[in-house]
């Protein structure tokens, strides 16, 4: 996967040169390209804003530097991800289509945002996906990236050593994963359930499966009622 990222601060993306991402990187798997967007300007300022019509607080980024930094880095089979506070929240479904995507470019907005017109203009030319991690502002885009990088990386292939890890994980499954436990024995008092050292694996898994009913339903109640009920019905036959 091709992945090319535009922002005033390349520097925020140091953490993808570490562990398992800077490994998919070493190893080919992701061919990510880091750009400062002050590249394209021509003036000797360097300057990437300006102060928005209209008036209000703040400057806005021009849409110059973005025009031309999209048309230098974007390809065919590009598709646009701009996180943003208007997007559409990011969720595990969009980490697995975006990891399926060869190319992905990301703009980093800074200031009061992104002059309308780049994105406008750009989904005249490419698929562009506004998205949200959720309903708080940051200082601008670079976070919201390393989370969705990290996201869509684990799903490539051969960078999570134990694929396993991902049918069974929250939200992977549409339900919270079960609690999760490992030696001593005994810690300060509490113990491992005793299912969990039955060396029945059926058992065990029934055990799983019902904790993890029992955590969606008390903690995110919107993700079990959107949980197929013949799934339900199926286990609830199989215990
Ligand atoms: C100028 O600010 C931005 O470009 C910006 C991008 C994002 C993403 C957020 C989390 O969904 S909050 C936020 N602000």
């Amino acid at each position: 996967m091709k992945v090319d990222i535009v922002s005033i601060f390349p520097d925020y993306f140091a953490p993808l040169d570490l562990s398992l991402i800077g490994k998919a990187r070493t190893t080919g798997t992701l061919d990510l390209t880091v750009h400062d967007l002050r590249t394209w300007t021509s003036d000797v300022h360097r300057t990437v804003d300006d102060s928005p019509y209209g008036g209000g607080p703040g400057m806005v980024m021009r849409p110059e530097p973005w025009g031309q930094a999209l048309d230098a880095v974007v390809s065919d089979g590009a598709t646009l991800v701009v996180p943003s506070p208007v997007g559409k929240p990011f969720t595990q479904a969009d980490a697995q289509q975006l990891a399926g995507l060869d190319h992905l470019v990301f703009a980093c907005g800074r200031y009061e945002g992104i002059d309308q017109r780049v994105i406008d203009e750009a989904r005249d030319r490419m698929p562009v996906r506004e998205v949200s991690l959720g309903d708080y502002v940051l200082f601008g885009g670079e976070v919201a990236v390393i989370v969705i990088m990290e996201a869509i990386t684990r799903l490539l292939p051969g960078v999570l050593g134990n694929a396993d890890s991902l049918t069974e994980e929250s939200h992977a499954a549409g339900l919270l994963e079960a609690p999760v436990y490992t030696k001593p024995l005994a810690w300060r008092g509490r113990e491992v359930p005793d299912v969990l050292r039955s060396g029945d694996h059926g058992r065990i898994a029934r055990w799983r499966r019902e904790q993890s009913l029992l955590r969606t339903a008390d903690r995110r109640p919107d993700m079990y009622d959107a949980y197929p009920p013949d799934l339900l019905d199926k286990w609830d036959r199989k215990a």
